[in-house]
């Protein structure tokens, strides 16, 4: 008897199985999701690899929104319906959430290898029981969490990636790409997400887009355009940050994930500067301390804790 999780990105789908009460380690195992028709495909994989275990709950984490058991990928075209996967799986409970749900959902049980900190804030801050799960990676999104009596945890959905541009963010790419490259960056997840950073560094080296990865490799042998676009675009996450301290006062930490966001945590320095940049409210950015999820399983753990 098993209980089945999983985490739906728009490139990599992670599928794992939890029993008495703890993910199963070695089960977990990473899908591409353009080696798949469909999430049922992988589903079906997976459990085949595992020698069809009796699963009696399911919870699915999906980076899209998720209403009345129903959720649709933003960032590829895969559809999911609990009514679905409990047929699927013969399991009696099943569970679609928002992906960074789940990550919220998983914050109070982070620790060790899986957390690091990137920026401390003063012990004798004023608390308030928020933290802010804010994630760059295919797509962007936020979490806003609230601590509740007894170690649970409130966990609100968002659609963060598809605000407006901040002006003084719209600003800075306006003065750094021109008029014409700005067409591409018309929302907050076209900006931050991995084709934000592709689209900024295709702006600066006048070439079509690349991925991340092949910046962050360009950006570590030395390649200075590969360096700038990072020098730029932590400038932008710092700012994009500062704005989201103000929103959501996360005054317990804000947690950075996904493997863009990830790929700035060596670049604190020009963070915080621009983290910290504007005097107004100086305080509540100051007094928020910055961690990185590094952890890979941490919306699978969200999901294990959506099902208690
Ligand atoms: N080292 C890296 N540096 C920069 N970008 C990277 C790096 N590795 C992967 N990326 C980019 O990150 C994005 C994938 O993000 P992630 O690995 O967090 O996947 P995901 O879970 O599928 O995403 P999401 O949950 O946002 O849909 C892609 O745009 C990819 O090109």
């Amino acid at each position: 008897m098993a209980i089945l999780l999983g985490d739906v990105g728009g490139t990599n789908a992670r599928l794992a199985l939890a029993r008495n009460g703890s993910i199963d380690r070695q089960s977990v195992t990473r899908f591409r999701g353009d080696d798949y028709a469909s999430f049922d495909d992988v589903v079906r994989q997976f459990l085949q690899e595992q020698d069809q275990p009796r699963i009696t709950a399911v919870c699915v984490a999906v980076a899209g929104p998720v209403s009345n058991g129903q959720a649709r990928l933003t960032n590829r075209p895969w559809d999911f319906s609990e009514d679905r996967l409990a047929r699927l799986t013969d399991a009696d409970q099943v569970r679609l959430i928002n992906d960074l749900t789940a990550m919220g959902f998983a914050t109070p049980v982070l620790s060790g290898d899986g957390l690091a900190t990137l920026r401390s804030a003063p012990a004798g801050r004023p608390r308030n029981g928020q933290s802010l799960v804010v994630n760059l990676g295919t797509g962007f999104n936020v979490c806003a969490v609230r601590s509740l009596p007894g170690g649970a945890v409130a966990a609100l959905e968002a659609e963060e990636g598809h605000t407006s541009l901040p002006a003084n963010i719209y600003l800075r790419l306006l003065d750094a790409v021109g008029p014409e490259a700005m067409a591409g960056f018309i929302s907050t997840e076209e900006a931050f997400a991995g084709r934000g950073l592709s689209r900024l560094h295709a702006a600066l080296t006048g070439t079509t887009p690349v991925p991340g990865e092949q910046i962050d490799r360009a950006a570590d042998a030395g390649d200075p355009v590969a360096n700038a676009t990072y020098d730029l675009f932590t400038d932008l996450v710092g700012l994009l940050c500062r704005e989201l301290a103000m929103r959501f006062m996360p005054l317990e930490g804000m947690f950075l994930a996904g493997s863009v966001g990830r790929s700035i945590s060596d670049r604190m320095d020009r963070f915080e500067a621009s983290f910290l940049a504007e005097p107004y409210m100086r305080h509540i950015p100051e007094n928020t301390p910055i961690f990185l999820i590094r952890d890979d399983m941490a919306a699978l753990y969200g999901c294990l804790a959506a099902l208690a």
